[in-house]
């Protein structure tokens, strides 16, 4: 199979979706490898780190999209990108479709088969291709929030772990997965006084058991966030339900209980966002103000730090994509379920019931996919 990666567009974003590593595990499986010229620089990595390993440099997008049997990517295809797509090619990338029906729209017209990061599952009942972007997200969250709520950015001024005689800053977290226990563990570590809600018990049963003493947990509900926002000097918003919108939990109103210059880091903007008046914002121009209160809605944080970023996605990524590679689409994903979530997209039609909801689009299910 011939696998193209181009290099990504979207602002700000310095990732690769393919690492000379995994280019060359594949290049040992017998497949060929097209990367697009400086696609890695961002992430470290040159031309000649591709070539050494086998792969084929190309000068443009143009060419990797058409000559490429499968596309791996780092974020969702942009608009000029998905006009590139073609019926029978693969695409292996972020989609994040539920908030996102312009996307949604031109990938069915594509008639390309989409298999999103997101939604590939483990046996664990964990999102394996999420996670590492979510450790990252996870671990920059405190530290984009400890920025925005300095004066000169609009902040209360606050210093995360206080000083002696003067009390730390209180840090909320709502979702306790892989971004809100990562970004809790750092914001403790900074000396924050931290709160962790999620709705599940089991959830937090295992935090209280391992960072007990560190952070504390809260059962989610509205009543318990009505009550811990007036305390709040950030809020770091990290719910997800896999594929879904995010939930609305704080509303427009409710940033009027809050201290003025409070900061809102909301993760999950990427699914939409929890907080009502989230709306993205890029690297280049990350924060806004609204009622006095700060956000901060960068939905590609991992960005930021690429080279990090990029080595702990690949990490990931590259046995399911050495695997749609070795046995094609249909075959990958009938012999492994958890892949086979991952569909989103295929020939025209959704196959992933939580997106076709979020859009009031019809689906099908991912098995009628590999039946046809
Ligand atoms: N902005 C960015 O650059 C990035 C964003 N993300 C996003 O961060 C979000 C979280 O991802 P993960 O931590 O990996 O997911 P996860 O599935 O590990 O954790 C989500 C947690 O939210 C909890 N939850 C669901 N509804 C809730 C509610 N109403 N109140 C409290 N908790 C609730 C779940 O029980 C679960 O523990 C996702 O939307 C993901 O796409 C991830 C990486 C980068
Ligand atoms: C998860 C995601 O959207 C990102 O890493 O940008
Ligand atoms: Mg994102």
């Amino acid at each position: 199979m011939k696998i193209g990666c181009p290099k990504e567009i979207k602002p700000q974003e310095f990732r690769v979706g393919v690492t000379p590593n995994a280019a060359g595990e594949a290049v040992a499986h017998g497949h060929e490898v097209v990367i697009e010229t400086a696609a890695g620089l961002g992430a470290g990595f040159s031309d000649d780190d591709y070539l050494a390993v086998g792969a084929k440099i190309l000068p443009s997008a143009d060419e990797v999209f058409a000559q490429a049997d499968m596309v791996v990517k780092v974020k969702e295809p942009q608009a000029v990108e998905r006009k590139k797509l073609r019926k029978d090619q693969i695409l292996f990338t972020y989609l994040h479709l539920a908030p996102d029906p312009e996307q949604t729209k031109d990938l069915l017209a594509s008639g390309v088969t989409a298999i999103a990061y997101e939604t590939v599952t483990d046996r664990a009942g964990g999102l394996p291709l999420l996670a590492p972007m979510s450790e990252v997200a996870g671990r920059l969250a405190p530290q984009v929030g400890a920025w925005t709520l300095q004066k000169a950015n609009g902040g209360r001024g606050v210093l995360m772990g206080g000083v002696p005689g003067v009390g730390p800053a209180r840090v909320i977290v709502i979702g306790g997965g892989v971004v809100g226990t990562h970004a809790a563990k750092i914001a403790a570590g900074m000396g924050a006084d931290v709160t962790v809600l999620d709705r599940s018990l089991t959830r937090l049963r295992y935090l209280d058991d391992v960072f007990g003493g560190q952070f504390k947990t809260g059962y989610s509900s509205a009543g318990l966030l009505a009550e811990l926002l007036p305390l709040a000097d950030m809020v770091i918003g990290a719910v997800l339900i896999p594929g879904a919108a995010a939930p609305k939990l704080v509303t427009r109103r409710q940033l009027s209980i809050m201290k003025p210059g409070a900061a809102l880091v909301d993760v999950a903007i990427d699914q939409g966002g929890c907080f009502e008046t989230s709306k993205a914002t890029t690297h280049q121009d990350p924060i806004y103000e609204v009622d006095g209160i700060m956000h901060y809605c960068v939905a590609n944080m991992p960005g930021a730090v690429a080279r990090t970023s990029t080595i702990a996605l690949g990490n990931a990524t590259m046995p399911f994509m050495l695997d749609l590679a070795d046995k094609g689409w249909k075959q990958a994903c009938a012999d492994d379920p958890h892949l086979l979530n991952g569909l989103n997209v295929h020939a025209g039609k959704l196959t992933y019931a939580a997106v076709g909801e979020a859009l009031g689009i019809e689906t099908i299910a991912a098995e009628q996919a590999l039946a046809a």
